[in-house]
């Protein structure tokens, strides 16, 4: 279990718990803060407050171990090879996902640069659950996507989440938020969120 209390960056203070096998869907509207909050209990950006997982605080543990286990995934993730399978530890144990999400199977030589932003988005997908994190923190990760791609990726995390992984899914569409969140978080503009069932 993820457990939040008082985080506080910026105009965010909030506090929550997310259980194992659990998707909350954060919506709100631009700029209400969504991505800070996800970036700041991964901690990538300097926050306050006490986050645990499974009573372990963070603080317990190397910041890139925690990222390991509780990890961001941007809109628009970010890449330091020219290469595409050079972003993989084992490009060829990430085929089946790669293909699955409707990349093509002989992508992995190819230059980053040769792919469409939707074809980035769904590859940074694919780097991020090749990490098999407890916790996924997903900022808007369908944003580029047409509707059968989208499908495709909210399958796919559907089954995480039933093998137990924990889902922060940040999105402007109310009907996915709906699909995809057993319960939903709606950002404040005073950096709270109020808290419903889809
Ligand atoms: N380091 C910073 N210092 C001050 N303000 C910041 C900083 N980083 C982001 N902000 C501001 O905080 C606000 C929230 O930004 P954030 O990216 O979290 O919004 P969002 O809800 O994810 O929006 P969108 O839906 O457009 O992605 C924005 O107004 C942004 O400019």
């Amino acid at each position: 279990m993820l457990t939040v209390s008082g985080l506080k960056r910026l105009h965010i203070f909030v506090s929550f718990d997310l259980q194992d096998g659990e998707c909350v869907a954060l919506q709100g509207p631009s700029g209400v803060g969504k991505t800070l909050l996800l970036r700041s209990i991964a901690d990538l950006d300097p926050n306050e407050g006490t986050v645990k997982l499974d009573g372990t605080l963070r603080e317990a543990m190397p910041a890139p171990a925690w990222r390991k286990q509780v990890t961001y995934l941007a809109a628009e993730p970010g890449w330091w090879s020219d290469i595409v399978q050079d972003h993989f530890a084992a490009w060829d144990d990430a085929l089946s996902l790669v293909v699955r999400l409707g990349l093509p199977g002989d992508c992995g030589p190819w230059p980053i640069q040769r792919l469409s932003t939707g074809e980035r988005q769904r590859l940074g997908l694919v780097r991020a659950l090749m990490l098999r994190s407890r916790v996924l923190l997903l900022d808007e990760p369908t944003s580029a996507l047409d509707s059968a791609s989208a499908a495709a990726v909210e399958a796919l995390i559907a089954e995480r989440i039933a093998s137990g992984t924990s889902v922060i899914w940040s999105t402007h569409h109310d009907a996915q938020a709906r699909r995809v969140g057993s319960r939903i978080f709606a950002m404040r503009p005073d950096g709270g969120i109020k808290e419903s069932r889809p």
